[in-house]
């Protein structure tokens, strides 16, 4: 398996930043790291980006792995990868999107929402797919796509949260992505980072229980 893949494997969940305060940025990125959760996703509509993406990627080396999310277009992907991502992750199928990652030796993860845009993502060249959104379709649509796409790696993001990872990971899901269940920056504002890491490791714990019983 393709190493940045195996990382967002061990991480489990995905942490969504949108919007982060870049002075916010490396503290959530340790409380999340602290609580387990070690792949983040800074997306593209963030002030910035390029230079948080590399603020990051810069401060843990391999200890946490970074992509760029909401990402549109091959351009946003080329920028965001020159910068130090390692992943990509779009909430629609851009083909484009997913040959430039090829290109440049990086995971893409097109959003997908029914079966044949999966197999056409994964066709093209990406490593897995973010079902999105997920919570309007829920667990069970994930389990039945995964019935005959099983050879498709699939990571439900949108509306995610503590309460429901462990049904999306026990229909087959192999990680879950998450934002506002996860990033609170209003705690950060405080300087409440434990409240962010403790949201974290319970997020890693009800992922890695559900993954046991599996
Ligand atoms: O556009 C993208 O690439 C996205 O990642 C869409 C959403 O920001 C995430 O799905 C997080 O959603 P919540 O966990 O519900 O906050």
């Amino acid at each position: 398996m393709n190493e940045t893949l195996s990382r967002i494997v061990d991480s489990g969940v995905v942490a969504v930043l949108r919007g982060v305060p870049a002075d916010q940025l490396v503290g959530i990125a340790e409380a999340l790291r602290e609580g387990g959760v070690t792949a983040v996703e800074i997306t593209a509509d963030t002030p910035g980006v390029a230079d948080l993406i590399e603020e990051v990627s810069g401060s843990f080396d391999d200890e946490v792995v970074v992509g760029t999310g909401t990402v549109l277009d091959a351009e946003t992907a080329r920028t965001t990868l020159m910068a130090g991502a390692e992943f990509v992750v779009s909430p629609s199928l851009h083909e484009d999107v997913i040959e430039t990652c090829n290109r440049y030796g990086a995971v893409s993860a097109p959003g997908v929402m029914t079966p044949t845009e999966a197999i056409r993502g994964y066709e093209a060249g990406a490593d897995f797919v973010k079902v999105f959104p997920a919570k309007t379709v829920g667990p069970a649509h994930v389990g039945a796509m995964k019935g005959p796409l099983g050879q498709i790696p699939m990571m439900p993001t949108g509306g995610v949260g503590p309460d429901n990872a462990a049904d999306f990971i026990e229909a087959g899901a192999f990680a879950v992505g998450a934002g506002g269940a996860l990033v609170d920056y209003d705690a950060a504002e405080r300087g409440d980072y434990e409240a962010i890491t403790e949201t974290a490791r319970e997020f890693t714990r009800v992922v890695e229980e559900a993954r046991a019983d599996g």
